[in-house]
């Protein structure tokens, strides 16, 4: 309870979370204990990162992030991040989720380099952990999946927009969108690569981890790394408008369809989990790669001066 509050500290879907009766909670298929709502509220929540709109009429809801200045995950970020996204997987009412950015100029600056640089093996590993459940939750919802992809979204935010089922890119040649791990040194995990190959096929995905690619958006639409380009300040209204085709088709088939399409990437990571762990910490921990983090960290800084 202590930790839901916390991470739910402004929910407003039937009031505080503190006075939800224990008839109010429900058990997730994780085991843990989550708060259920009634059927015919209408729901929004605000955590530390996301803010969590659920409209009942529709069955959507817009999942917006905030963590100032970039959107990077930090093992707080992909906590709260995976234990909304179960939550509204156990909301019947909810069929579909728009995620976007809250920030400008900026969907995702992908995983928060700082939790990868100067820490000891049990919080990689913790790290590495939290963002495996992300992807296994996100590649793996049963709901309609929407990147609004609003800004630049590099490596962890580009395997986000990819793990939804469609993406609608901001037409901003400005903003870039890819696997970009090895121009920082390092190697996308084979999930990662996997979850791009099953986008835009292997020749493309091969050229474009290799040379740690980040498309601008037109190029991100040519290799059909995202589905649509649309004017900035209608990149909200084309996802519902996108998502709403989505829930014209039964659940039942859709979701069947979706995990015959998606299920063998998914157990091949669900099978080699903690190998998975192990390889990432051992890896990122290794000397030569943690001074590749720290030059590309400055890098990153001196852009600025
Ligand atoms: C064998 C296999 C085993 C496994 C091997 C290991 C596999 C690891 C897989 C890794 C996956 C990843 O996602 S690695 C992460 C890759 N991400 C990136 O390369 C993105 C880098 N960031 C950017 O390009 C830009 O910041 C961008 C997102 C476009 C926004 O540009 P802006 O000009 O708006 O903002 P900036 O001024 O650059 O950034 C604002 C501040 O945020 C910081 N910042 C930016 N991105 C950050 C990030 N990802 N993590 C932390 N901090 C970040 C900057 O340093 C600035 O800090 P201050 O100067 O203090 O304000």
């Amino acid at each position: 309870m202590a930790t839901l509050l916390k991470l739910f500290p402004t929910c407003t879907w039937t009031g505080r979370l503190a006075h939800l009766s224990r008839k109010g909670w429900a058990q997730s298929r994780s085991g843990r204990l989550l708060p259920c709502f009634p059927a015919s509220q209408r729901c929004a929540s605000t955590t530390s990162y996301l803010t969590v709109e659920m409209d009942d009429n529709t069955g959507v809801a817009v999942v917006t992030m905030k963590s100032p200045p970039v959107n990077s995950l930090s093992l707080d970020f992909l906590t709260e991040f995976s234990i909304s996204i179960e939550k509204l997987e156990m909301d019947r009412k909810c069929r579909g989720v728009i995620l976007t950015s809250g920030l400008p100029k900026v969907f995702s600056a992908g995983l928060d380099i700082m939790e990868m640089y100067g820490k000891g093996p049990e919080h990689c590993a913790e790290f590495w952990r939290a963002v495996q459940e992300m992807w296994l939750k996100l590649y793996g919802s049963n709901m309609i999946t929407i990147a609004a992809v609003n800004g630049s979204s590099p490596a962890g935010g580009c395997l986000m927009a990819m793990a939804c089922d469609y993406r609608i890119m901001a037409d901003n040649p400005k903003y870039s969108i890819g696997l970009n791990e090895t121009l920082l040194g390092i190697v996308a995990p084979f999930w990662f690569k996997d979850t791009m190959m099953n986008t835009i096929g292997f020749r493309a995905t091969e050229l474009a981890l290799q040379l740690g690619l980040l498309h601008n958006a037109p190029n991100a639409l040519r290799v059909g790394l995202v589905d649509e380009l649309v004017p900035e300040k209608e990149v909200l209204s084309a996802a519902s408008t996108a998502i709403s085709k989505w829930l014209a088709i039964p659940d039942h088939a859709r979701q069947i369809t979706k995990s015959m399409m998606r299920k063998p990437t998914i157990d091949r990571l669900l099978s080699h989990r903690d190998q998975d762990i192990n390889n990432f910490v051992s890896f990122i921990t290794k000397d030569s790669i943690q001074k590749s983090l720290q030059v590309y960290m400055e890098r990153l800084k001196q852009r600025k001066t």
